[in-house]
This record gives structure tokens, C-alpha cells and sequence, in this order.
């Protein structure tokens, strides 16, 4: 069974999946990558080939390989590594939440599949139910995005009586506005020792204040540092702090665009480790995008980017 003893919580980074120019996957960066999570952002628990790393866009054999290379590099370092092993095909889904039980992953999360959909809440949970048995010692998280699957079905719902279907549930990724549905959640579910891990990093503060015990996005992967001294803030109860942190992110960075390839773009300028372009049908972030971010950054004394590097955009080949 799913050992409750380290429950995941905090910050979580949703790795980036490193490409070098021509699309094949930069395994060679991964290394510095997981080193700068944890000395540079504070980093220390990662969500591998979810949105952010392009995982639907990944052959199975590249996201075993992925996955293989953050737990194989992220040890003795890193807290959790959670690895996304939802697929359309329920087969594929399985043999990759097995494989994450053989490399020594901390836990698996499933999306709902979206192109044949599953209609009703009980048909969500049996296909969640026949993955989550293909690793039954690894702890299961849902991760709910309705917006990208296009499947609706409210998480409240799906999460009553969850655990007498999946004994290995340990928790919710939200990544939806819905803080009404995902207040509910917590709310209906307090017995429980889940983890309810909120997904729209723009919202962060808000999602703290209905009950998230943490958070899984994109940003954390540069503004880990700058988040959890607005997590220090909340959890000192002073909100007008707090509030300053998320109103510089949502004023600084929403209106650039958060799409994986923008991530990509800023994560290489932050970080100066080239992510390289994301892969079709994505496309690159646009030279005036970057610069834009470039000079955005520059300008932010809140954001201390002392580090910023120049003119590593085109790494990555
Ligand atoms: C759609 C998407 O990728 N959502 C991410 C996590 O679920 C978030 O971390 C966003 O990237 C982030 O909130 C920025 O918009
Ligand atoms: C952001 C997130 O959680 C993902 O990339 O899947």
C-alpha cells in the first residue's frame, strides 16, 4: 500500500522537458537542472512529463527515459519525484505507472484521457482505478485540468468515496479557477490526510486561503524562491505581504503568456540551462517575447533576477 509517512506538500516543480534545436530530448542538462531546483529555487519535489514537460507529446519509450533520468539524477537530493503517467490508451497508461514503481518514483498522477472521454464520474474512476493498480505501492494523484482534457466532471465529485475504489489515493493537482469546486474538495474531505496541491500559480494565494496544502505549476521552476516567501508570508498571516508577492506575479508575468513554450523561453533566461524549443505542434516563443521577458525581468527589483542570463535563448542544440 501507498506509505502515508512523507504526505507531498509545499512547493512542486513541474519540470521542463529539455530539447536541444532539432526536438530530440537534452537528457545531458538534467543533472545542473535538478541542482539548480534545489540550491538555486529551494526546490526540492518535482511533477515530471505533466503539462510543462510535454509528456503527451513524448513517445512512451522518451518518457521512460525522462522519468528514469529525474529519479536516477534527483537522488539523495531530491524529496519527491511524481511522475504523470496519464495517456489515452489505458495500456500505455499502465505500463508507464509500473515502470514508475520499478525506477523508484514517489508517485504517480493520472489526467483523464481526452479524446474518447469518460462521461460520468464512475467511468473516470475505473480508468484511474486500472492504473492506479498497475503501481499498487505508489501513491495516486489526480490531476484535474477540465480546461485542457475537456473533461468537466467536477473534482468534488470524483473525489466521494474515492479511496474505497483507489486505496492508493493520496491526493488532488487542481489546476482549474473552479476555487469554489476545489474549496469543496478540502472542505468534504478533512478526515482524509490528502494532499491538495493547487495548479494556477497565478492564484496560489487564494487556493491557500480555501485550504491548499500545497502547489504543483510551471512558475516554481523560477520563482520557487520568490513563492514560498509568499507561502512564509500566508503562513505568518500577513496577507498584505502575501498579496504584494502574487500581485507582482500575476502584474509581471500573465500577460507575457505562461504556455509551455513561453516557460521554456524564461526557464533558459532564469536559469541559464538551454530548454531548447518545445516540439510540435508547439512552437518556439517569439524573439519579441523574449526580449520583452528579458527586459521585464531586468526591471524587477522585487524579483532580485541578479542572475539573469544574457543571450542563452538560442542554446539548446
Ligand atoms: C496549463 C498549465 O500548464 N498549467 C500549469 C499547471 O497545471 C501552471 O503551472 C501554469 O503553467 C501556470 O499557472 C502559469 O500560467
Ligand atoms: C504545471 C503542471 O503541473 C504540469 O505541467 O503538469
Amino acid at each position: 500500500m501507498a506509505s502515508p509517512k512523507k504526505k507531498l506538500q509545499g512547493l512542486v516543480a513541474a519540470t521542463i522537458t529539455p530539447m536541444t534545436e532539432n526536438g530530440e530530448i537534452n537528457f545531458s542538462v538534467i543533472g545542473q537542472y535538478v541542482d539548480y531546483l534545489v540550491k538555486e529555487q529551494g526546490v526540492k519535489n518535482i511533477f515530471v512529463n505533466g503539462t510543462t514537460g510535454e509528456g503527451l507529446s513524448l513517445s512512451v519509450s522518451e518518457r521512460r527515459q525522462v522519468a528514469e533520468e529525474w529519479v536516477t539524477k534527483g537522488k539523495d537530493k531530491l524529496d519527491q519525484v511524481v511522475i504523470h503517467v496519464g495517456a489515452l490508451s489505458l495500456k500505455e497508461s499502465q505500463e508507464l505507472a509500473q515502470h514508475a514503481a520499478e525506477i523508484g518514483a514517489d508517485g504517480i498522477a493520472v489526467i483523464a484521457p481526452f479524446f474518447l472521454k469518460p462521461w460520468s464520474k464512475d467511468v473516470l474512476i475505473n480508468f484511474l482505478k486500472e492504473v492506479a493498480a498497475a503501481a499498487p505501492a505508489l501513491p495516486f494523484y489526480y490531476y484535474h485540468i477540465p480546461a485542457l482534457t475537456g473533461v468537466k466532471i467536477r473534482a468534488e465529485e470524483l473525489l466521494d468515496g474515492i479511496q474505497d475504489k483507489i486505496p492508493t489515493f493520496q491526493g488532488l493537482k487542481f489546476s482549474d479557477t473552479d476555487l469554489l469546486d476545489f474549496g469543496q474538495c478540502v472542505d468534504q474531505n478533512r478526515q482524509q490526510q490528502f494532499a491538495f496541491l493547487f495548479g494556477v500559480d497565478e492564484q496560489l494565494l487564494s487556493a491557500l486561503v480555501m485550504g491548499a496544502t500545497g502547489a504543483v505549476g510551471s512558475t516554481y521552476n523560477y520563482l520557487g524562491r520568490k513563492t514560498s516567501q509568499m507561502l512564509e508570508a500566508f503562513e505568518r498571516k500577513d496577507f498584505s505581504l502575501a498579496l504584494n508577492y502574487q500581485s507582482c506575479f500575476l502584474v509581471y508575468f500573465s500577460h507575457l503568456g505562461f504556455g509551455v513554450s513561453q516557460t521554456k523561453a524564461i526557464m533558459t533566461l532564469v536559469s541559464g540551462i538551454p530548454m531548447g524549443p518545445p516540439r510540435l505542434p508547439l512552437q518556439k516563443a517569439s524573439r519579441e517575447f523574449t526580449d520583452s521577458v528579458e527586459a521585464k525581468l531586468k526591471s524587477l527589483d522585487f524579483l532580485s533576477f541578479s542572475d539573469l542570463k544574457d543571450g542563452n535563448l538560442e542554446a539548446g542544440s
